[in-house]
């Protein structure tokens, strides 16, 4: 810890003495505490930092729109668009990478769960499935179950370690939650929680923001902070112990997302990527999703904030929007492209701009709560890395299969907890139907067929545990049976039907 007098010159030099201002009015314990967040900071860059807010705030960095195109779609892998012979060799490589431990998987949950309005992370969220599963478990279980795929197939023993980014305000949380839980079954050794950095708030003339007499307004430094915090943590060197080649980096908040999903893993591979995402077509053009595109030629990220409405809305010949594939946050990169960009690129990312209402304390030290913005929020984001990228692949997946996210709490009209438990169960009784099976309600009448897209109401109270199923495999059991429904086709389940079928 540095002392008062190093910080205060620090301070100074960096034009931050306000942030002392109310020092004298600090408990003992307070001093103690904020001295030592105060310790923590990058005094050194602290200058440059607030100054670089202030100036991208004044001047927000011109549209990217005169400069973007589209990727080609002959550019794009396709799950649509692919034979099934493709997609079963994709599939294979995927399943002997992991048999072979090179693939890890790495979630990015730094994030504080806002939009939704929980105070705790967004993983430990239950969406009301029959099972009460959180995300946390059912991306638990779908790693451990494809590891089984993987050692069926190849006779192996493998393990896929979780990566698990966290930030200040989610790694205590998830800790606790994920040691109350037995780590969902897994081996605690292949669980890896580290966290991302905080960086302060900035008021729009560039002073940190006090948030408390001894407290700064910090925020995570977005989810690009994982390159930084892959260094400060070093995960690449764990990764290389474990002979960890090939990585997906995945976001907490997906439903449906298919971890270390073989075909995806398979394709990035088989095409000697160093990076991929995959995208879904966009379903409107305000949907809030980044676009894959090219700007001056180089493939990479528009974000939804950063698009103009016009570039959005803009249509092709056949009706279909130009700028349609959407970044699912689903990305794949080699541990050597992620080498070369913690040595030679981190420092090179763009920041973003994100005006907020931070809550603050005034010169007189009374708490005020901001009714306009006050405050710049800088932030990297993961995808931001792909004009680094030698060998970048895009891969698009089918939205009802992939792609539900829980961004928004009940009540608004998308990506609520009601349109993710939909979307899941409502693949649960597509996977069904193509295994053969036929559902009735708890009072005999048959469901109606699953249609592709959920819409918000779950179809059914009939789940599918991951435990058993990973893409809609094995389900051979279920072939001419009528099952009613609630029920859920848990391991005990599935192993009672199976036994009935040898009957
Ligand atoms: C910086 C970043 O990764 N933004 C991602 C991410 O958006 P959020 O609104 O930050 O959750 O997830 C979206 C998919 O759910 C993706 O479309 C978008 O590009």
């Amino acid at each position: 810890m540095l002392s008062l007098e190093q910080v205060k010159q620090s301070l100074e030099r960096a034009g931050q003495a306000h942030v002392l201002q109310f020092w004298p009015e600090l408990s003992g314990l307070e001093r103690d505490a904020f001295l030592q967040d105060l310790s923590q900071l990058d005094l050194q860059r602290l200058r440059e930092h607030c100054e670089g807010a202030a100036r991208a705030a004044a001047a927000p960095p011109g549209s990217v729109d005169r400069h973007i195109e589209p990727v080609p779609p002959e550019s794009i892998g396709s799950v649509r668009r692919s034979g099934s012979k493709a997609l079963t060799e994709w599939e294979h490589e995927g399943l002997l990478q992991i048999s072979q431990n090179r693939v890890g998987v790495l979630l990015l949950a730094g994030g504080q769960g806002t939009r939704l309005g929980v105070q705790y992370p967004k993983g430990m969220y239950n969406v009301g499935l029959p099972s009460s599963k959180t995300l946390y478990q059912i991306q638990a279980e779908r790693i451990h179950k494809i590891q089984q795929l993987a050692d069926r197939k190849y006779g192996s023993k493998s393990s896929v370690p979780w990566y698990i980014m966290t930030s200040e305000f989610t790694l205590a949380p998830t800790e606790k939650f994920f040691k109350e839980n037995h780590y969902f079954g897994m081996e605690p050794s292949n669980i890896v929680m580290f966290e991302q950095r905080m960086i302060p708030a900035v008021t729009l003339d560039g002073k940190v923001i006090l948030q408390g007499k001894g407290k700064l307004a910090m925020a995570p430094d977005g989810n690009g902070g994982l390159y930084q915090a892959l260094v400060d943590n070093k995960v690449l060197e764990d990764m290389k112990k474990r002979g960890v080649e090939y990585l997906h980096v995945y976001c907490v908040d997906n439903i449906l997302v298919k971890m270390a999903d073989p075909v995806f893993i398979g394709f990035c591979v088989s095409k000697g990527a160093d990076c991929g995402a995959k995208v879904v077509e966009k379903a409107c053009p305000a949907e809030p999703v980044g676009v894959v595109c090219r700007v001056r030629g180089v493939s990479q990220v528009v974000e939804y904030s950063e698009i103009q409405p016009e570039t959005a809305e803009l249509r092709g010949p056949g009706g279909g929007l130009v700028y349609s594939a959407g970044n699912i946050c689903n990305h794949f990169f080699t541990r050597a492209f992620l080498q070369d960009v913690a040595e030679k690129f981190e420092g090179q990312l763009k920041q973003h701009v994100a005006l907020k209402k931070v809550p603050f304390v005034d010169s007189c030290g009374n708490q005020v709560k901001p009714i306009k913005p006050n405050g710049i929020k800088m932030e990297k984001f993961v995808f931001d890395v792909f004009p680094f990228s030698r060998n970048f692949v895009a891969f698009e997946v089918v939205r009802e299969d992939e792609f539900s996210p829980l961004k928004n709490a009940d009540g608004a009209a998308t990506d609520t907890p009601t349109t993710a438990r939909a979307a899941l169960l409502t693949q649960h009784l597509r996977w069904a139907a193509a295994a053969g099976a036929a559902l009735c309600d708890e009072h005999g009448n048959a469901l109606p067929a699953p249609s592709a897209s959920a819409g918000d109401t779950a179809p059914a109270q009939w789940e599918i545990s991951p435990l058993v199923s990973y893409f809609g495999e094995g389900l051979e059991m279920l072939k001419g049976r009528t099952l009613q429904t609630p029920l859920i086709l848990d391991e005990e389940k599935a192993t009672e039907l199976r036994a009935q079928q040898h009957l």
